[in-house]
């Protein structure tokens, strides 16, 4: 283990600090595009302005001939718009740490566009070690690139051995941004039988014991829980964010939703969307309803040093749900600093 003086420390020689707290952004979705895929890369100077993260995947889903297409196309995706200008982040998924082109997806992205990358984000991460790589290689390279501000790492926990190490992973680096949960190679990584891209299955369930011939009841139960749990607890125990990733049935909207809004309420701080039609779903999802924010407002302001204890509509409140309405409250100030339609609902001064 690193000293704790030695944690914030560069290192490399000529990169930039790491921050000591991570910048405050809105990041309810991380919208995934193809870069390789031309007609998508033109969407992406409009699509900019409508979603809070752009990230170029050059992962799972870009076939094994098109990995250096995918790569080119991220750096003209990259210096063609102005992401910060819009407020919009800009990520890249690279390849895995084992594959053959990892080196060059970092040393090209870097060089090219080191400035105006925010995130990269990690796949299949088994333990801290491979943090500790990503995290030595992205100094050596800012240094080398004069790179001005550091470039964040957020870690897919998509392996069963990176489940059984999350709370190392997430306490990792300070470089750390955050976590999203990856169903689909989860499932596999745990030898789970099913075949669909997060969302719930029809046959994970629990029934009532038998009362005579009557129907047991029966409901079907989150797989996901379990694992959303963990992340949420070591990233929000590392003060980094957490994410559901992808939901693949584009076709159910409603399961997605679902999905999505079981992780909101959670605790997570947004999902991937993989088609445009779930970036309005993650927009609904990941921002606090206007009834919940109206009286949180109200428990903020009946608290004003945020002790003591008050009754509200029949409700007791005291120093604790006075945190739980923080927590509404400054997500609802950030979203009504990008979205004016609900800054007016929000309506919060
Ligand atoms: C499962 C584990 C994981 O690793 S998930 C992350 C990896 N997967 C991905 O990144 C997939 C990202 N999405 C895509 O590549 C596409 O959505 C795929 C799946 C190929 C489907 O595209 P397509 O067949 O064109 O769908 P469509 O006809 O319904 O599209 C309608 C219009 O929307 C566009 N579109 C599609 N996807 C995106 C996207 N991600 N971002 C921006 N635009 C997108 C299409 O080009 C199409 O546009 P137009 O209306 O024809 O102009
Ligand atoms: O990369 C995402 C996943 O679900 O696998
Ligand atoms: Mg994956």
């Amino acid at each position: 283990m690193k000293l704790p003086r030695r944690f914030f420390q560069p290192l490399a020689t000529g990169a930039p600090a790491p921050f000591r707290d991570l910048p405050v952004k809105l990041e309810r979705m991380i919208h995934f595009v193809p870069p390789h895929n031309e007609k998508v890369r033109a969407r992406v100077p409009d699509l900019a302005g409508t979603v809070d993260v752009v990230l170029g995947n050059l992962e799972d889903a870009v076939p094994a001939d098109q990995k250096e297409a995918a790569r080119a196309g991220f750096v003209t995706m990259a210096k063609a718009t102005d992401f910060a200008a819009t407020g919009t982040g800009l990520w890249t998924r690279i390849n895995a740490l084992n594959s053959p082109w990892i080196l060059d997806d970092l040393f090209t992205l870097v060089a090219e566009c080191g400035d105006k990358l925010d995130v990269v984000m990690v796949p299949k991460v088994e333990g801290p070690w491979d943090i500790h790589y990503i995290d030595q290689l992205l100094a050596q390279l800012e240094a080398r690139h004069g790179v001005k501000k550091p470039i964040l790492v957020h870690a897919i926990l998509e392996t069963a051995e990176g489940v059984a190490n999350v709370d190392s992973i997430a306490s990792a680096s300070p470089r750390m941004h955050g976590m999203s949960l990856g169903p689909a190679d989860l499932a596999a990584s745990r030898g789970m039988k099913t075949t669909r891209v997060g969302g719930g299955h029809p046959d994970y369930r629990v029934i009532a014991d038998p009362a005579g011939d009557a129907a047991r009841a029966s409901a079907q139960q989150d797989l996901w829980h379990y694992t959303i749990a963990r992340m949420v607890d070591a990233c929000m125990a590392n003060g980094i964010k957490a994410f559901y990733g992808p939901f693949g049935d584009f076709s159910d909207s409603e399961a997605c939703e679902v999905q999505f809004r079981n992780a909101f309420l959670m605790g997570c701080a947004g999902a991937w969307t993989l088609h445009p039609s779930q970036v309005a779903i993650a927009k609904r999802v990941f921002a606090p309803d206007p009834a919940e924010v109206a009286f949180a407002a109200r428990i903020v302001a009946a608290m004003p040093d945020g002790t003591g204890a008050v009754m509200l509509d029949g409700k007791m409140q005291d120093d604790a749900t006075w945190k739980q309405a923080k927590v509404i409250v400054d997500l609802a100030k950030l979203v009504a600093a990008k979205d004016p339609d609900l800054a007016k609902v929000y309506d919060l001064g």
